[in-house]
């Protein structure tokens, strides 16, 4: 059902989708002849999304889909020998669109399962293999990772707010695009909401459609009775009737009128949907009618401009709303439209039998120092399951027996490691370019999204000024680290 959510999404190839400089680069490793030395490239962010304590990593499906499909197509080739420089000559030589046209990915991946809970600075993808190869990946896979991670992340967000409630979500016509619309479906989806109004994502991904009707529908004949009642006969086990087209509370009792006449008729009406003024009087006014008619499970639906912040104010505030239909806020990730993640070289050797040479970013803060190393990351868990810290450390190089994790942020800050209990997150997805991971479906990797958020302390699962969750680099990794800062920062004498 999940396997390929890109296929046919943008024709024959997707090689393209990537930035000029990618190409330009790849073209400059290869006629260095550095093309396939042996790189190792991290995808991580450095600060999880929406002030909050977590992220849930998303967007990895169609990143195997879209390496899977990776190939350099005679369009793809032709247009790239269209390209030319400032001196209108050829930008690219045609040998290296002869070795483009047979290119095909044969590097290693490890990756974090969709629907973990990760944080700042741990890979959430590991690519090891030739440089030029590793190098090609870096655009496409920020696109997906970044933004299906952001959307997961926000819809768990919402699920923590809304509960055991219904979640819906409605924002495909409030999307960044098709595709904004269609991935944000599958993400949200994936942290938790229930289902979703969008048919391409039900028809593609298997995910739950449901929906209630417009105000077009009321606004059609003029009257809500008669357009409840009409809706009703067409969908008489399926109806929810959208009451605030001209006054709310008028509407609830002309949906209760009209579902007096289908329980004469052997059916009951489902739900009404708010959809402005104060949802909290509101729905909880409208609980009001329905039960004093009789309708006690008739279900409040509520919408508009809905986020996980309004959803716990409308809970503090005593509404009386059983499913949450949530659009623009949850699909543009409205508060924080992008989460920034970035793809840093790691470790380079120029051939297998040499050394790993490691390799740095600098930056004036140290959050935005790379981390040098083959990294892989190892969560420490309670019995319960419970994540306690997790630790970055170089896989290529021994671990001490005494384990202690330095704040990559503050190396002041340490700690030991005394628990024995962990898993290792980054897992084995391809290997020479060939897939050797079994997908898990979208169902499972929701499930696991909701379990992993679950079994995080409330403290960092909070809204507000959440605790940060420790993680940390292994010790000698973080010497090693400190130690090329050095070597490479140029000494200015004061
Ligand atoms: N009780 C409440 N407490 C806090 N915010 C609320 C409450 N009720 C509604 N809101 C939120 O206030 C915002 C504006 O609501 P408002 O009533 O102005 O709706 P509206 O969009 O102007 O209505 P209309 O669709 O008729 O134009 C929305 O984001 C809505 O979710
Ligand atoms: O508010 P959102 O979270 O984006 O949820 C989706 C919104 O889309 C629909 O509104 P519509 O497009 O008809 O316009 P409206 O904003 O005027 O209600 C629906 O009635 C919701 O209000
Ligand atoms: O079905 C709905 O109620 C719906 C669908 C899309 C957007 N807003 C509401």
């Amino acid at each position: 059902m999940n396997s390929a959510p890109l296929s046919g999404l943008y024709g024959p190839s997707l090689s393209l989708l990537t930035d000029l400089y990618q190409l330009t680069m790849a073209y400059g490793y290869w006629k260095q002849g550095k093309q396939n030395q042996e790189a190792v490239f991290h995808l991580y962010f450095r600060k999880p999304p929406f002030n909050g304590g977590y992220a849930v990593a998303a967007g990895l499906a169609y990143a195997i889909d879209w390496i899977e499909s990776f190939h350099f197509s005679e369009d793809d080739l032709t247009y790239l020998g269209s390209l030319r420089g400032t001196r209108d000559t050829a930008l690219f030589e045609p040998a290296f669109l002869e070795y483009l046209r047979t290119l095909r990915l044969t590097c290693d991946v490890d990756a974090i399962p969709e629907g973990t809970v990760v944080f700042a600075n741990e890979p959430l993808l590991r690519i090891k293999g030739p440089l030029l190869q590793a190098q090609l990946l870096e655009t496409a896979l920020l696109t997906l990772i970044n933004f299906q991670t952001l959307i997961a992340t926000k819809a768990a967000r919402i699920r923590e707010a809304a509960g055991s409630d219904q979640v819906f979500e409605f924002g495909l016509r409030r999307a960044q695009g098709f595709d904004g619309g269609l991935s944000a479906s599958w993400a949200a989806y994936l942290g938790g909401v229930d289902g979703t109004s969008n048919l391409m994502a039900g028809q593609r991904f298997g995910i739950p459609v449901r929906g209630t009707h417009a105000h077009s529908w009321v606004q059609s004949f003029g009257e809500e009775e008669q357009a409840f009642a009409a809706y009703g006969d067409a969908f008489p086990d399926d109806s929810v009737f959208l009451v605030d087209t001209y006054d709310t509370l008028e509407g609830v009792r002309h949906a209760i009128s009209v579902a007096r006449q289908m329980r004469a008729n052997g059916y009951e009406l489902g739900g009404i949907r708010l959809d402005s003024g104060d949802l909290a009087y509101l729905s909880r006014e409208a609980r009001a009618l329905l039960n004093e008619a009789g309708f006690q499970k008739t279900r409040i639906v509520a919408s508009n401009d809905l986020d996980e912040h309004l959803i716990t104010s409308l809970k503090q505030q005593g509404a009386r709303i059983d499913t949450w239909g949530i659009g623009t806020k949850l699909v543009t990730a409205h508060d924080q439209p992008a989460l920034g993640g970035v793809y840093k070289l790691a470790a380079l050797r120029p051939s297998a039998d040499s050394d790993w040479d490691y390799t740095i970013k600098l930056s004036e803060q140290l959050a935005k120092t790379s981390i040098p190393g083959i990294l892989q990351v190892r969560r420490y868990e309670t019995e319960k399951g419970q994540p306690r810290a997790d630790m970055l450390y170089n896989t290529a190089e021994p671990l001490p027996e005494q384990l202690t994790i330095v704040d990559p942020l503050d190396p002041t800050r340490r700690r030991p490691i005394r628990s024995t209990q962990f898993r290792e997150l980054l897992e084995p997805v391809f290997r020479a370019g060939k897939l050797v991971a079994e997908l898990p479906t979208l169902e499972e990797s929701r499930t696991k999204a909701q379990q992993e958020v679950a079994a995080l302390d409330p403290s960092i699962r909070r809204f507000l000024n959440p605790h940060v969750y420790p993680v940390g680099l292994e010790e000698s990794l973080n010497n090693f680290r400190m130690q090329l800062i050095l070597e490479k920062r140029a000494v200015r004498p004061a």
